[in-house]
């Protein structure tokens, strides 16, 4: 891989290796990201970091390596508002890749018909501080109410907010997709407080979905990441008909610790050990939120 242009960073592996793991056919990556190009669509002037381009012929091309069929692409906070990038992803990806978009609030109706044109199936709230600026809970409530028809909301926040935030997250009219679990601690275990939490919030409502991914964010005992195995593997198996998997590429903000993606595919049979599981995690799952109308 060539070095990155002066100030901007790279998050990815040059050269990743390809997993010992098979997914099944038409295995979704139900989260990941683009970057770019920047020339074609610029970044945010609010971003937080400022990648080196990630665009829709490397992340396809990874796709394949990993075995892959399908993504789900989420905006990344470095495009702000502006989904430009990802609605052209989606559309290079022949049908193969839906996403989850990041608007102003205060969007017009019209525009969200736009999207849902495009191939967006739900919209982002973000409430890491170190991403953005400010994450006002009364305007996303207010645009939560009004999405087009089948869509949901993705959370991101980390651990420590997850009460703070349930007043807000239950006022929420449509399923919830909750980013990495909420971040808990891992090495807490599997009966960790952070997991009994996020259990605790799950079974508050039977339309709360959570991704088990990044194991490179949340376990700082590095690969093989063997915390986030024991800690993940019996919510995968408890919560198994409303839980996603993605690779997170290209993981950003992870280029001091950059995680193979090949091995975060082998992570898939260590927390959902039967060929069962991992149908569902990889693809009746994802294929209700995204794909429904192939159902
Ligand atoms: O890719 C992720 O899910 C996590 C991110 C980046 C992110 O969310 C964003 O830029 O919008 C992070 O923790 O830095």
């Amino acid at each position: 891989m060539t070095a990155p242009e002066p100030g901007r960073i790279i998050s990815w592996h040059g050269n990743p290796s390809k997993p010992r793991y098979t997914p099944p056919a038409g295995a979704i990556d139900a989260h990941c990201h683009v970057f770019g190009p920047m020339a074609q669509f610029p970044f945010s002037a609010k971003a937080k970091y400022l990648p080196q381009d990630a665009g829709p012929d490397m992340l396809f091309a990874l796709r394949d390596h990993l075995g892959f069929a399908r993504n789900v692409i989420v905006q990344a906070s470095c495009h702000g508002t502006d989904n430009a990038a990802t609605l052209d992803a989606i559309t290079k990806s022949n049908g193969k890749a839906r996403g989850v978009a990041v608007v102003d609030p205060a969007i017009s109706e019209a525009d969200l018909a736009a999207l849902h044109e495009g191939g967006m199936r739900g919209i982002r709230f973000n409430f890491l501080k170190r991403l953005v600026d400010d994450a006002p809970k009364d305007k996303f409530l207010e645009v939560a109410r009004r999405l087009p028809k089948g869509w949901h909301v993705v959370i991101y926040f980390e651990a420590d907010i997850l009460e703070e935030l349930r007043p807000f997250m239950d006022a929420i009219p449509v399923p919830l997709v909750i980013d990495h679990m909420g971040r808990p601690d891992v090495t807490q275990g599997p009966d960790g407080a952070d997991m009994k939490a996020f259990r605790a919030f799950l079974d508050s409502r039977d339309d709360i979905w959570f991704k088990a991914t990044c194991p490179d964010r949340l376990d700082p005992t590095g690969d093989p990441w063997n915390a986030f195995a024991e800690a993940v593997a019996p919510l995968v198996a408890d919560y198994q008909d409303r839980v996603l998997w993605g690779t997170d590429w290209p993981h950003p903000n992870m280029q001091d610790v950059i995680p193979d993606d090949g091995h975060l595919v082998d992570m898939i049979p260590r927390i959902a050990p039967t060929v069962e599981l991992q149908r569902k995690l990889l693809i009746d799952n994802p294929m209700r939120l995204y794909w429904p109308e192939e159902l």
